[in-house]
């Protein structure tokens, strides 16, 4: 049974979460998905979405078979009690897979690590939470 791992905020669910999430379970047998606690998301705008409510969102997902909140302080916690054959990152997440690689071999985790490609959105399409949250603010705000 090899178990992989996604992670990102998740806040307002799209189809491109959806395309990550199905690629992602395509790498093994069982999908764990790390929830990004709102104060590491330091990137970008705080999410709207609080934790629980993320994380039960993407557990409700066809391809996921669990969801959990992320470590407040250490990335590498749930990756050590997850033990997956294969991270999954997400075609824009800002990790360099050879850093990424090498920490984990610091810790004496032993696992692969996979890019997924990105779903283009069509015309009209919304394939971004950030995206989302702009339309609605332009049409409604
Ligand atoms: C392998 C890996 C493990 C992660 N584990 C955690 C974690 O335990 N806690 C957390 O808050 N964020 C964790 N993150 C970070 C977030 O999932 C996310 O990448 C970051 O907050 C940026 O959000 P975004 O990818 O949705 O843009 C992890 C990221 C990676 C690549
Ligand atoms: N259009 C997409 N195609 C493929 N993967 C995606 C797409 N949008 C997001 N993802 C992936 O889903 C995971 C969670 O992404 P995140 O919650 O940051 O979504 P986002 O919609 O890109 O957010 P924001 O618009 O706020 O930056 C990440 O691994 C990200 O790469």
């Amino acid at each position: 049974m090899s178990r992989v791992v996604a992670q990102g905020t998740f806040d307002i669910l799209h189809p491109g979460h959806v395309h990550y999430l199905r690629e992602a379970k395509a790498m093994g047998d069982q999908l764990h998905v790390i929830v990004a606690r709102a104060a590491n998301v330091t990137h970008k705008p705080d999410p709207i979405v609080s934790e629980p409510q993320r994380v039960e969102m993407v557990e409700a997902l066809d391809p996921v078979d669990h969801a959990r909140l992320g470590d407040p302080d250490d990335i590498f916690v749930p990756i050590e009690e997850i033990d997956p054959a294969v991270i999954a990152l997400g075609h824009d997440q800002h990790h360099d897979i050879e850093k990424l690689e090498a920490r984990l071999a610091e810790r004496g985790i032993d696992c692969t690590v996979e890019r997924v490609s990105g779903r283009e959105p069509d015309e009209d399409e919304l394939l971004s939470s950030g995206r989302i949250i702009d339309r609605i603010l332009q049409e409604r705000g």
